[in-house]
């Protein structure tokens, strides 16, 4: 449970955050159309998010939701941030392949990830390797969601089999824990097994193999594999798993008179990540587990992204026993399908397991960042549809996508078209990250009043953050000389074109802007090869004096 200044501070201002995320409930984008079926496309890995509901022990700590699932395919998160004015209020905006929000049952998620159709495909496709990992903090419902996972594919997997068909189904489970693996079905019970690369292969020597002839069998063995892995955790006294765990299941269908077809399915229950403040506070030997996991989840994350690329690419597969354990899941292999047309021959779910709670936010913000960069299919969906909603101009400008914000500079300021591009650069990159839209300027633009977003400093927020500010100042005073001499360039070539000042290359996020115009007047975005491209004394008195939305405004029209 994450405890920090940041976190006592928005429980303390609760009626304050509340009424911020009823107002950013305003602002949210259209929702797309239900596009859920997507989840069912070929993208190799797919990402997923899963919100647990608030459950006693926050309730207990007078604690509330921060996180509101828009639709299924958008969630919203409301988190603490320090700003120049003092502690603020800010909401993220994730996309994931498909969200389930607290309410969703185990069913609604199986189905939600079409896995019916999934573990049939995988059936009838030799060489074919599908995995589904959840990820999260502790106590954020992997096992909860896993254990569902698991015993619904058990009820159904000896029904998917074509009736012309023969199944055998193996079974084996594979505990890792810091950097010891264990068996989980062995007898006599958790037997030590060596995990090592072999040529091309990871080799698990020890580990047992289970037939099994029936989902009651299957149903059977799962449950005694994962009470051994909970009846552990509990006799060290802790109130998490500090495990992986691996539910491998082998399926060979053989076809009379056909090859045999054999596929592999994974449900993998990951550790819980943890921070190193926390880690911080265990004993030597938990804290030595607690790295070596982090250690294996910063392996996968590497692996993860190999397989995400487009060209062959080295997947570091050897460096860790649970990315050794995993290695089918990396495979860059096509299949040809039995219609004709090709399919990724691993597929990899991953279920991002996440906490609404306050006292939690920090780690969701965590396991929000580390689970969507995989995103890559829904990044690329939404720059490359340009919804008619998009052209519209009447709404909040901080709501606008990435796709949104480039079309709205590419029609409306023709200046910046052809920045487009190097101006909005990533995904994440909108007009609110380029021109900071305070209240006001909402207040101008929507006719509706103000919300109510920055709250008093607070001086614990301020003490931690100065180290912080004190960079951030650095920064800006080297941004300043910078368009200064900039601006003196163009002054001198007789070119003074519509610009705004920038930091990319500077190295200042974004997100941070909003602090630099309210400190001086100083926005924007420097393209910092292009001379002509600014006119940094001109934008600084025109900020000035009024909000930035006016102001671009202003702009806009003494440049057309
Ligand atoms: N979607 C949900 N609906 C209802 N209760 C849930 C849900 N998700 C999790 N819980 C409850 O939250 C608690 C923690 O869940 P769980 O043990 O699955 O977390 P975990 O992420 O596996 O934690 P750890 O990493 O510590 O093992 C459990 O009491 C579980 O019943």
């Amino acid at each position: 449970m994450a405890s920090s200044a940041n976190v006592m501070y928005i429980l303390e201002h609760r009626e304050i955050v509340q009424a911020h995320i009823q107002n950013h409930k305003l602002t949210w984008p259209p929702s797309r159309p239900d596009d859920s079926g997507n989840v069912a496309g070929d993208a190799p890995v797919k990402v997923c998010i899963r919100v647990r509901p608030l459950l006693p022990r926050d309730e207990d700590a007078q604690s509330f939701s921060l996180v509101e699932v828009q639709d299924s395919q958008m969630i919203h998160v409301t988190h603490p941030t320090i700003r120049w004015a003092g502690g603020r209020i800010a909401t993220k905006t994730y996309d994931a392949d498909i969200v389930f929000s607290e309410i969703a049952s185990s069913k609604d998620v199986y189905d939600g990830m079409r896995l019916t159709q999934e573990i049939a495909q995988l059936m009838h496709q030799d060489g074919s390797e599908l995995s589904i990992l959840a990820y999260g903090q502790t106590g954020t419902g992997k096992t909860f969601t896993t254990t569902s996972l698991e015993e619904q594919i058990a009820s159904e997997i000896f029904d998917l089999t074509s009736p012309d068909c023969q199944l055998s189904i193996r079974l084996s489970i594979l505990e890792i824990r810091g950097s010891a693996s264990y068996d989980l079905l062995s007898e006599p019970a958790l037997q030590p097994i060596t995990i090592f690369a072999g040529s091309g292969s990871a080799q698990f020597q020890g580990l047992s193999v289970h037939e099994v002839s029936d989902k009651e069998a299957l149903l059977r063995l799962i449950k005694m594999g994962r009470e051994l892995r909970l009846t552990r955790s509990t006799s060290k006294n802790d109130t998490s798993s500090r495990s992986h765990s691996i539910v491998s299941i082998k399926i060979s269908q053989t076809k009379e008179g056909a090859s045999e077809a054999v596929s592999y399915l994974n449900v993998v229950d990951l550790a819980g990540s943890e921070r190193s403040s926390i880690v911080a506070s265990h004993d030597a030997e938990r804290v030595k587990e607690s790295i070596d996991t982090n250690k294996s989840l910063a392996a996968l994350k590497d692996c993860i992204r190999a397989r995400l690329s487009d060209k062959p690419a080295f997947v570091p597969w050897r460096g860790n026993k649970l990315t050794m354990a995993l290695k089918g899941a990396f495979e860059n292999r096509t299949k040809q399908t039995r219609e004709g047309h090709t399919s990724p021959s691993s597929k990899l779910f991953i279920i991002a397991c996440v906490s609404p709670s306050v006292i939690d936010i920090e780690d969701t913000l965590n396991t929000l960042k580390y689970v969507t960069p995989f995103q890559l299919s829904a990044a690329s969906a939404v720059d490359a549809t340009v919804r008619q909603s998009d052209l519209q101009t009447s709404d909040d400008p901080r709501s606008w996508s990435h796709a949104r914000s480039k079309t709205y500079i590419t029609r409306n300021m023709p200046k910046l078209a052809a920045l487009a591009d190097r101006l909005l650069p990533h995904p994440s990159s909108t007009i609110a990250s380029l021109f900071p839209l305070n209240a006001q300027a909402l207040e101008l633009l929507t006719n509706t009043p103000a919300p109510s977003e920055t709250v008093p400093p607070d001086p614990r927020v301020l003490g931690a953050a100065r180290p912080w500010i004190s960079s951030y100042h650095k920064k800006l005073q080297d941004l300043a000389g910078k368009c200064a001499a900039l601006d003196a360039a163009a002054a001198g070539g007789g070119k003074r074109a519509f610009g705004v000042v920038a930091t990319a290359s500077a190295g200042v996020r974004a997100g941070s802007m909003a602090g630099a115009n309210s400190k001086g007047g100083l926005l924007a975005v420097l393209n910092g090869t292009d001379p002509s491209a600014h006119e940094t004394g001109r934008v600084q008195r025109i900020f000035e004096d009024g909000t930035p939305w006016k102001a671009i405004e202003r702009l806009e029209s003494a440049n057309r």
